[in-house]
């Protein structure tokens, strides 16, 4: 009756004697251990541990410790977790050990599994910091760079930062000017202090003196009868940004010149000077050189504004920068309409290639416009204005023969790329073997 109790159970189940000799198991135990009863069947168990056909005998340790015990045994390959119950006579000794293991390779497996996954996440997370750290190093306070040349002014930016000195801002409309003085007041000792920003172009000649400088009390008549602190006043004890100082009259640029070598102003209409402490940035698009041999500036105030000097290349000679503003700005974009629009691979080549001469914002203005007017939530290179026709600007900027030579080769390669969608047959159709082509992309940075 036991036996087929036993014989019955699908559990695997094994029995040893008080002499540690295997006197019963079950065609379970065969099925999950694969180990045979003329292995274990009238053997003694520390003989089947010597011939190597268990790891380890629970029965014996039953035997010995006269108490349930629970090892891993390693039998043909597999984990069991065994568990030995002692049966104990009238007298309290042990006279048979009951044996019942479970295959817990599915389990190690799992384990396993849950280990490799856990690795893979940490990989990520890893993975993840150094993205985030990356975003960091191309997020300098939500200024956007990435290519050398842009870090290089970022770096500088940074290191120029805490010293008082006069800092001159140079580059084309839009390249981002106003974006690094932003930067440098942020990062100076007077980043909490006052920030008066002047855009000389936008100031009407007339008023520029006294928006400056101030007056006193009845200076001219329409002033203020209690007279009015100017621009460099204000900004006592902080930074006064001087945006588009190319346009400075040249009737001004003296005075303005002794403010920044005495620091202290003189009120229109005043007789008293008022020491001022404001660290100077200015910038200009202008060629303040060629203004000089003009003589539509003064030479002297041009060195005393030149003190450090920082170019900030337009967008085409920062290439790497192109799709990173264009997702910063598109992302803008989207949260601000609550759109999903996105780029596809085309536009952003496209706009890689073109030579943006209207720079930073020019490329801001557009996304916004694209945005707002696409139909559909891809972008692609059709939607964009300069993808047509053969960039005239592009020409227009590029100084060199080779430079234009370098632009023209990318158009005709983006046309292609853009019309035949494999750079095999793109190759093709422009006389040129795939592996060329493919050379030729990323030597023009495509
Ligand atoms: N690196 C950048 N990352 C993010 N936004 C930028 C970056 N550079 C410029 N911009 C944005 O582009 C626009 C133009 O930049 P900015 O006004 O600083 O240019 P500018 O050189 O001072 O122009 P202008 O010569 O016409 O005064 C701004 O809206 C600015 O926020």
């Amino acid at each position: 009756m036991y036996e087929n109790v036993i014989n019955a159970s699908y559990d695997p189940i094994f029995i040893a004697d008080k002499r540690g000799y295997g006197i019963k198991m079950n065609e379970a135990y065969t099925r999950v251990t694969g180990i045979t009863e003329d292995q274990l069947i009238g053997r003694h168990l520390k003989d089947v541990v010597k011939d190597g056909i268990i790891s380890e005998s629970v029965s014996l340790k039953v035997l010995q410790e006269k108490r349930r015990v629970t090892i891993i045994q390693h039998v043909n390959g597999k984990d069991l977790l065994v568990t030995g119950n002692p049966i104990f006579d009238e007298n309290g000794d042990v006279s048979y050990v009951v044996t019942n293991l479970r295959d817990i390779s599915a389990l190690k497996h799992l384990e396993q599994e849950l280990m490799k996954t856990k690795a893979l996440a940490d990989r990520y997370l890893q993975q993840i910091k150094v993205y985030q750290h990356r975003e960091d190093t191309i997020r300098h306070e939500g200024v956007i760079a990435n290519s050398p040349n842009m870090l290089r002014v970022i770096h500088l930016a940074q290191k120029i930062a805490p010293f008082n000195s006069t800092v001159l801002l140079l580059g084309e409309s839009g390249v981002g000017k106003e974006v690094i003085a932003n930067l440098i007041q942020k990062w100076s000792p007077r980043s909490d202090k006052p920030f008066i920003k002047v855009n000389c172009a936008a100031i009407p000649k007339e008023l520029i003196e006294s928006e400056l400088f101030g007056y006193e009390k009845g200076a001219f008549t329409g002033a203020d009868s209690r007279g009015r602190p100017g621009l460099f006043e204000q900004a006592h004890t902080g930074t006064i940004f001087l945006d588009e100082i190319g346009e400075m009259p040249l009737s001004l640029q003296g005075k303005l010149l002794r403010v920044l070598q005495e620091f202290e102003v003189t009120r229109i209409g005043g007789r008293r000077t008022i020491k001022i402490d404001v660290r100077v940035i200015s910038a200009t698009n202008q060629d303040l050189e060629s203004l000089v041999k003009q003589g539509k500036f003064r030479e002297d105030l041009y060195y005393r504004l030149n003190i450090i000097p920082i170019h900030i290349p337009p967008l085409r000679e920062r290439q790497e920068d192109i799709p990173l503003l264009a997702h910063y700005f598109l992302e803008r974009v989207n949260q601000k309409y609550r759109l999903h629009k996105q780029f596809t691979d085309d536009a952003l080549l496209a706009m890689k290639s073109y030579a943006w001469p209207g720079n930073v914002r020019e490329m801001q203005n557009l996304i916004e416009r694209l945005v707002i007017t696409t139909e559909t939530d891809h972008i692609t290179a059709l939607h964009l204005p300069f993808s047509h026709s053969t960039s005239l600007e592009m020409k227009q900027a590029s100084k060199t023969l080779k430079d234009m030579v370098r632009n023209l080769e990318r158009e005709l390669i983006l046309k292609a790329i853009s019309e035949y969608k494999t750079t095999r047959k793109a190759a093709q159709v422009l006389g040129i073997s795939q592996s060329a082509l493919v050379k030729k992309m990323q030597r023009l940075g495509i």
